[in-house]
């Protein structure tokens, strides 16, 4: 029988979590705009504040992303730039500890896991398309997004791959909201309309069923009010060892 570890372990953490101290909310309001002032993010495990430093640094990287993709026709002059990201860089890197130590600290027991870091959503990853998911009483939880250019794969739509990772992630917070949990096992996608970048896409997700370790869950994207993505996966309850800790940590139970 598993011991409770709920309450020291980001990753088997279940039932309500609390929100990312410290982190901006743009996307809160609009929500609300759109589903009603009731609608409450689903919240996130509660981390100790985080490094005002290092949030601005992920917001000017967010910016200069965004700013880049597809400057090249554009007679921008970036020397100055590269020169002043040369430098943040020779700063930053012999600072930062090895990748190995890194992962093993994000899953110290009561840490934030990858919450801060994960592809989708992680404030501190530049690359994370910035979703922030929502529950909702009737067990769904939904987010509402719009992609820029980096997220773009046929001319003027959102990459598919971006919208399968988007919904997986989804997918997760549809388990941990109604507090389940697994591992993607079996995932589906129909692509019914191009998905348009620069537009708000709607996204729900939902546990549809579950039995024994069995999770199945469905998923849409809809923009303009007109069906642009299903999907439907499998998840398996099962535990991952977790990184740093050792053979006999939770990672190990069933
Ligand atoms: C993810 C939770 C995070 C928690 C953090 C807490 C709070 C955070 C808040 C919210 C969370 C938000 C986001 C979460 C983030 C991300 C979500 C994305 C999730 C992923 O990114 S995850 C990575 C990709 N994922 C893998 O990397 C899995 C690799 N894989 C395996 O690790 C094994 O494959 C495993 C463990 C799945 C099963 O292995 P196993 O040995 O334990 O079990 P076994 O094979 O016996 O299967 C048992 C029964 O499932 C059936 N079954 C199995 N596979 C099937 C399939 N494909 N199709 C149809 N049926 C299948 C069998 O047929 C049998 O059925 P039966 O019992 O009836 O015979």
């Amino acid at each position: 029988m598993s011991k409770d570890t709920s309450a020291e372990d980001p990753w088997h953490s279940g039932g309500k979590l609390h929100p990312v101290l410290g982190t901006r909310d743009p996307q809160l309001a609009d929500a609300q705009r759109v589903w009603g002032e009731d609608f409450e993010p689903v919240d996130l495990s509660e981390l100790e504040g985080a490094d005002p430093h290092l949030e601005d640094v992920g917001e000017q990287m967010r910016r200069l992303r965004d700013a880049l993709t597809g400057i090249a026709d554009s007679g921008a002059d970036l020397a100055e730039a590269a020169e002043l990201l040369r430098r943040a860089a020779d700063i930053v890197e012999p600072q930062s500890p090895d990748q190995a130590t890194r992962l093993a600290s994000q899953w110290r027991k009561g840490g934030p896991g990858a919450r801060r870091t994960n592809p989708v959503g992680g404030t501190e990853n530049v690359i994370a398309p910035p979703l922030r998911a929502f529950g909702h009483p009737d067990g769904s939880v939904s987010a509402r997004i719009t992609l820029g250019l980096p997220y773009q794969g046929p001319p003027g739509c959102v990459h598919g791959g971006m919208s399968a990772l988007m919904l997986d992630h989804l997918f997760g917070f549809a388990n941990h909201w109604v507090g389940l949990r697994g591992m993607t096992a079996h995932y589906e996608i129909d692509y019914r309309k191009p998905t348009p970048l620069l537009e708000p896409l709607d996204m729900k997700a939902w546990v549809e069923s579950h039995e024994g370790r069995k999770i199945w869950v469905r998923a849409t994207i809809e923009s303009g009010g007109e069906l642009r993505v299903e999907a439907r996966a499998l998840f398996i309850s099962a535990n991952v060892p977790l990184p740093g800790r050792d053979a006999t940590a939770p990672g190990e139970e069933r």
